[in-house]
């Protein structure tokens, strides 16, 4: 009788110690969980707190490393990019940053300038419909006159698209070559970004070698 109750006993002792572990395992499962159903993204669970890590499907895509409200966007496998996304819909809303590369841009090359708004709204006729010449990766591009007689190709980015394209077209601003289209300027103003350039009379190069319909007015 003794023998079986010492038995007993253990067997309680045993069942009292795995009660953590199995509460462990169950969080996080239910972590794993929630993670899995945020945005159908990938994610891993780093504690039990809102703290997580979420990975893109595809590897072109940004991972999120979220530490509880923060959010910091940054391409695969690199460090945290400096720029901030609003957690409601993932879109950048740190202008200061891009406002502030551009004037540095801006000072270091010659012939790259700040445009008004206003002054763009002129140029391109309130951004007519008749005045589009294209569309790219990452916006509209309108052709525009500007008072002083030139002519230049405004490109109206779209609101949802990334600061990374933006941010390479810049670069342009520091080439001059015959053969490159010159950035002559940007604008940003309020949720509006624009580029400037100059107006490449010719079209694009795929036109010049599969004929196809120009929309140019
Ligand atoms: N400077 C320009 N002068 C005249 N037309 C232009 C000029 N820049 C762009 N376009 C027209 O607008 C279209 C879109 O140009 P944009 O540079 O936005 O995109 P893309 O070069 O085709 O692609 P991506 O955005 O991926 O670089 C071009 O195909 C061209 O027809």
């Amino acid at each position: 009788m003794a023998e079986e109750l010492r038995a007993a006993q253990h067997e309680i002792d045993m069942f009292i110690r795995l009660i953590p572990l199995i509460t462990l395992v169950d969080n996080s499962a239910a972590n794993y969980r929630r993670a899995k159903d945020d945005e159908g993204v990938h994610s891993v669970v780093t504690d039990s707190s809102d703290r997580y890590i979420r990975f893109p499907t595809r590897s072109s895509e940004f991972t999120t490393i979220r530490v509880q409200a923060a959010t910091e966007l940054c391409s695969v496998g690199e460090q945290p990019f400096s720029g901030k996304l609003d957690p409601q819909d993932q879109k950048i809303v740190d202008v200061e940053e891009l406002v502030n590369l551009c004037t540095g841009i801006e000072e270091a090359c010659v012939g790259f300038a700040k445009f008004n708004f206003f002054q763009i709204v002129d140029a391109t006729d309130n951004f007519s419909e008749n005045r589009i010449v294209g569309w790219g990766g990452f916006g509209t591009v309108y052709k525009g006159h500007l008072p002083s007689g030139l002519t230049v190709a405004v490109k109206r980015v779209d609101e949802h698209a990334t600061i990374f394209g933006f941010k390479s077209e810049l670069q342009l601003a520091k080439l001059h070559h015959t053969n490159l289209i010159r950035l002559l300027g940007w604008c940003i103003h309020q949720k509006e970004r624009a580029l400037v350039y100059e107006f490449m009379n010719n079209s694009s190069l795929d036109r010049h070698i599969y004929g196809t319909f120009s929309l140019r007015s």
